[in-house]
């Protein structure tokens, strides 16, 4: 689904974010980012949805390779992506149902369709019967769940989750791995990008791990740690 091959990124200020990053995210895996502050998570989910380019190597998205895809293609890309946001980015004067709606919308659907699939969005996220709410009604955790409904509502084949619990206790935080995993068991992919390693600990997912822009727990680490 996602394969880095030899990636780095320096941003034009010089401030190298990743420097030849390799893994690969099976289609239909669920796995864990983490690394410390600066360590490069939100740069690596950056360069898969194409909001920043990578400096050297190669990024796949479905075997194709977009590192230079041309810009009029990035929507297409970013059709078969769902990305959740720490801080959920909802629109807070539009209603719950516009909110999860706008990307269906960009997309030209019918009134009907769309009526449709955000009840259906809306109904996976145990918020059936809130299209009406404003987010301000709502608590931080159904906050967080409305931008789910909006990442999913589209059916993207990836999901793309940038410190998704940050703002939640550990039970509303094991809440959203739930419904992640939900997603994940109807065959989407799912990538989390967290600090959070207590809730790591409690899932048994693969964890990929940044150290200053490097990826760790690759053979050449094993043959250096060996070293050591
Ligand atoms: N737009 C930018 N311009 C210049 N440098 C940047 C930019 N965005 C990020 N960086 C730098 O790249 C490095 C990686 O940042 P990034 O935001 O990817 O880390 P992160 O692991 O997501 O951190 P955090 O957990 O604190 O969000 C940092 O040194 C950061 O200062």
């Amino acid at each position: 689904m996602i394969r880095f091959e030899q990636v780095s990124k320096i941003y034009p200020g010089g401030q190298k974010a990743l420097t030849e990053v390799n893994f690969h995210l099976q289609r239909g895996e669920m796995a864990f980012l983490t690394g410390h502050s600066g360590a490069g998570k939100s740069t690596l989910l950056k360069l898969i949805t194409v909001i920043e380019r990578a400096s050297a190597g190669k990024v796949y998205i479905n075997g194709h390779d977009i590192a230079h895809i041309k810009r009029q293609h990035v929507p297409y890309l970013r059709r078969q992506i769902g990305m959740i946001f720490q801080n959920h980015h909802l629109l807070m004067d539009r209603s719950v149902f516009d909110n999860v709606a706008l990307p269906l919308v960009i997309e030209g659907f019918s009134l009907g369709e769309i009526r449709k699939r955000v009840a259906g969005a809306l109904d996976m996220v145990g918020l059936y019967g809130k299209e009406r709410h404003y987010p301000i009604m709502l608590s931080g955790g159904e906050q967080q769940r409305v931008g789910i409904a909006r990442a999913i509502v589209n059916k993207p084949a990836l999901l793309l989750a940038d410190e998704p619990t940050g703002n939640l206790d550990p039970k509303l935080s094991m809440d959203i791995l739930r419904l992640f995993e939900t997603f994940n068991d109807a065959g989407t992919s799912v990538l989390i990008a967290t600090h959070d390693l207590g809730l790591i600990a409690r899932m048994k997912y693969r964890t990929l791990t940044l150290r200053q822009g490097r990826m760790i727990g690759g053979e050449a680490d094993i043959v250096e740690s060996l070293s050591d």
